[in-house]
């Protein structure tokens, strides 16, 4: 029971806040319901600003809507100084002001909140009080004070905290499947990162469960706050690694009042509507590596491709010829054009149609029809030698235009022409184009000579499905995207790309130099943050250097802002012990992190004799579930695990008897990423990627999904490899 002398005083102030809130809903409401009476009827002007108050009232309802979660989390009381008398604020996640205008609540993105989350003993920023107020059901429970003057708000580990007794209820609680957000308890070194400017690409680097994911998107609301006029029309992207993960993340903005946000992957943002097969790691290494960015360019330019032999077709009763040499010709004049491959095409077209209407009228005049008939008899055709002749007569100073435009509209319309300029200049989408290139061996090797080797092209073309992509092949068609342009006049082409005023990366450390450059299409100018851990970097195409990830995505500006997080939130400290006894991230240059929560409960490491069965891992898995009682259970298997369909049937039993119980997810690394569990059971450890040289790092971040237990179940025959990770002893 929280006896603070102030409680009664405060219960007062929050309840006022409440019931203000309540009539301002109630007033937008009401609003809401004029518009809808109010007949249709009316000038047009009249009807666009009635339609502009019912969006900015559902915008501002929207804005309003948090559901269960509290409206104010705390106060700070700023000293007197020189321009004003002492002052108390009240923080929550909207602000609320009275019927006088006068704030009763301060939005925690408000320059004034700053304090709040930034003050220390040593810079107590103008403020004397922090409070922090525990609200169940609307009503204030406890209250949590911190003198800025005596601050001892250490961790236990010698980290200094703000709002300890709040943050660590918060680490505590039970997990949901489901991010919350932290805007009550964020601590300063994240404090910093949210509200740091936003021109310019912004790295935040830090370990496992420092809060990088909760930092990134606090930061998305943070600049929408403090930015609106601009990123409400250039929008704001955060992209996620994954769909599960997008779904994972995807409460934390709307429980800020900011539901315009774009949560995607990059594959959605490319948007290219094909089911997505997995890549094999040899296909999706060589796909993301930036020698890309020249096949698909030559690949674009080999599809430009002279005739090899003449063709010709017939316009009425005259044959025209295609040459070799036409064809050369109108490759050369397309080149010297600007424009995309797919617009140059007219081009192409235009030079063909308009030359060989000048020889069809050439010929019609200078031969009777029926001298023709028989010349063409004789000769079958008459030659590109002959044809080269009338060329040179004609001078077009002396052609009738209206003729020649005629005859022009005769021969484009003319199946047989469009198939040979088809064959010289094709028009392609861009999944047309990266699928022909890897269908075809010879295109395969034409568009990277000099660039893949001979393996390299063998893995690309024996891993390709005829009409089947995976996202490497969707990062290539982005690219191929920017030289082919859309296909005109085509059913299904692609519309132009859209960019915005700022980019939200997370897990950025995995993000493939091709799927940067997709990101770097969609900035509007640079303004990037990253969030990634180089330790927990487990695909084969992920990278371990900060500058290669930064590169694709720095346009002109070449200077970008680095930031390291430290406090793990998640891990408790017997956990991270062992993810730490596995890797030490000094040994990439990374500030170790600090756990700062302790559960008494070391880790369980079971070794199974004999074949790993689904039986026996069953068997574990259900010990912990049955030991955390209730929460989250993640069970990570290795990726194409052999035993996956065998323990989500053991799921999907144990699940239907169990309905109260902890639930239990099965899930391979990269869907387990960025995800946290109140229990891991970490199966066959040193298998969880295909990759060896990522096998460390994958296990290091299985072990760090686990907020309160972990377990870990290995087969005999990786014991060597685990004495070897320090993870059991000998
Ligand atoms: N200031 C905070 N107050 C309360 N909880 C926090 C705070 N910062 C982070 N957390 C919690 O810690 C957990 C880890 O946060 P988050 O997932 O953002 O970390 P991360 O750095 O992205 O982790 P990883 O890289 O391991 O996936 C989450 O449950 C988050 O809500």
């Amino acid at each position: 029971m929280n006896t603070h002398p102030d409680l009664a005083r405060e219960r007062d102030y929050i309840k006022r806040a409440y019931e203000r809130l309540d009539e301002i809903r109630a007033g937008l409401n009401s609003t809401l319901s004029d518009a809808f009476e109010q007949e249709r009827g009316g000038t047009h002007q009249a009807r666009t600003e009635r339609d502009m108050v019912v969006r900015a009232t559902l915008d501002r309802l929207e804005h309003l809507e948090f559901g269960i979660l509290a409206l104010c989390f705390g106060r700070i009381d700023r000293d007197k100084d020189i321009i004003g008398p002492s002052e108390s604020f009240y923080l929550g996640r909207v602000a609320v002001a009275d019927s006088d205008m006068e704030p009763l609540v301060i939005d925690w993105r408000a320059p004034v909140a700053e304090p709040f989350y930034r003050a220390t003993a040593r810079n107590p920023m103008g403020i004397s009080l922090r409070r922090h107020f525990e609200i169940k059901d609307r009503e204030l429970i406890a209250i949590e004070d911190e003198l800025l003057g005596d601050l001892d708000s250490s961790g236990g580990q010698g980290v200094e905290l703000s709002g300890a007794g709040a943050l660590f209820s918060a680490m505590d609680r039970v997990r949901t499947g489901q991010m919350g957000d932290i805007v009550a308890t964020i601590q300063a070194e994240q404090d910093e990162i949210i509200r740091a400017p936003l021109p310019g690409v912004l790295v935040v680097q830090g370990g496992p469960g420092t809060g990088k994911t909760a930092v990134a998107l606090h930061r998305a609301a943070y600049l929408l706050y403090t930015y609106r006029a601009r990123l409400e029309n250039q929008g704001v992207l955060v992209v996620a690694p994954n769909a599960t993960f997008a779904r994972y993340i995807e409460r934390v903005l709307p429980s800020l009042g900011e539901t315009g946000v774009e949560i995607t992957t990059i594959a959605n943002l490319i948007d290219l509507n094909v089911e997505l097969r997995r890549a094999n790691d040899q296909e999706a290494l060589i796909k993301s590596d930036q020698r890309m960015v020249s096949v698909i360019s030559k690949a674009v330019l080999d599809r430009e491709r002279p005739l090899s032999k003449d063709l010709s077709f017939y316009l009425g009763s005259v044959q025209l010829w295609v040459t070799r040499e036409m064809s050369m010709k109108a490759i050369r004049q397309a080149r010297r054009r600007t424009g995309s491959h797919n617009e140059r095409a007219k081009i192409v077209e235009a030079v063909l149609s308009r030359q060989l209407a000048k020889i069809y009228i050439e010929l019609t005049t200078r031969f009777q029809r029926d001298e023709l008939a028989k010349f063409n008899e004789e000769s079958q055709a008459y030659d590109q030698e002959h044809q080269d002749l009338i060329i040179e007569a004609v001078d077009p100073e002396e052609d009738d235009e209206a003729v020649i435009a005629e005859v022009v509209g005769s021969i484009k319309s003319e199946s047989e022409f469009i198939r040979i300029v088809t064959r010289i200049w094709p028009r392609l989408t861009s999944l047309e184009l990266v699928n022909d290139l890897f269908a075809h061996p010879a295109l395969t090797r034409l568009a990277s000579r000099g660039v893949l080797n001979e393996k390299e092209v063998e893995v690309l073309t024996s891993s390709h499905k005829r009409g089947y992509f995976s996202r490497f092949d969707l990062a290539l068609a982005d690219e191929a995207y920017v030289h082919l342009g859309p296909v005109l006049k085509r059913k299904g082409h692609q519309s132009e790309v859209n960019r915005y005023g700022h980019i939200v990366v997370d897990e950025a450390q995995e993000l493939s130099y091709m799927e940067a450059r997709v990101l770097a299409r969609r900035s509007i100018s640079s303004s990037i943050t990253l969030v990634g851990d180089l330790s927990q970097t487990t695909s084969i195409y992920g990278q371990r250097d900060w500058n290669l990830i930064v590169a694709p995505l720095c346009g002109a500006i070449s200077k970008w802002n680095y930031n390291e997080l430290s406090i793990n939130y998640r891990t408790p400290i017997e956990i991270s012990d062992l993810a730490y006894r596995l890797f030490d991230p000094t040994s990439m240059g990374l500030a170790p992190t600090v756990s700062i929560r302790s559960t008494g409960v070391e880790p369980k490491i079971i070794e199974i004799s004999g074949k790993v069965e689904s039986e026996s891992i069953w068997r574990w898995v259900e010990a912990a579930a049955t030991e955390i009682g209730s929460g989250l259970v993640g069970v990570v298997v290795p990726s194409n695990f052999e035993l996956y369909e065998d323990l989500e049937n053991c799921r999907a039993l144990w699940m239907q008897d169990h309905q109260e119980s902890a639930l239990i997810e099965i899930r391979e690394l990269d869907y387990a990423k960025g995800l946290e569990f109140d229990c891991v059971v970490i199966v066959e450890p040193t298998c969880l990627v295909k990759d060896e040289a990522s096998a460390k790092a994958a296990l290091f971040t299985a072990i760090t999904r686990a907020t309160k237990r972990l377990t870990i179940i290995y087969g005999e025959y990786e014991r060597s490899k685990l004495l070897e990770w320090k993870i059991i002893g000998s």
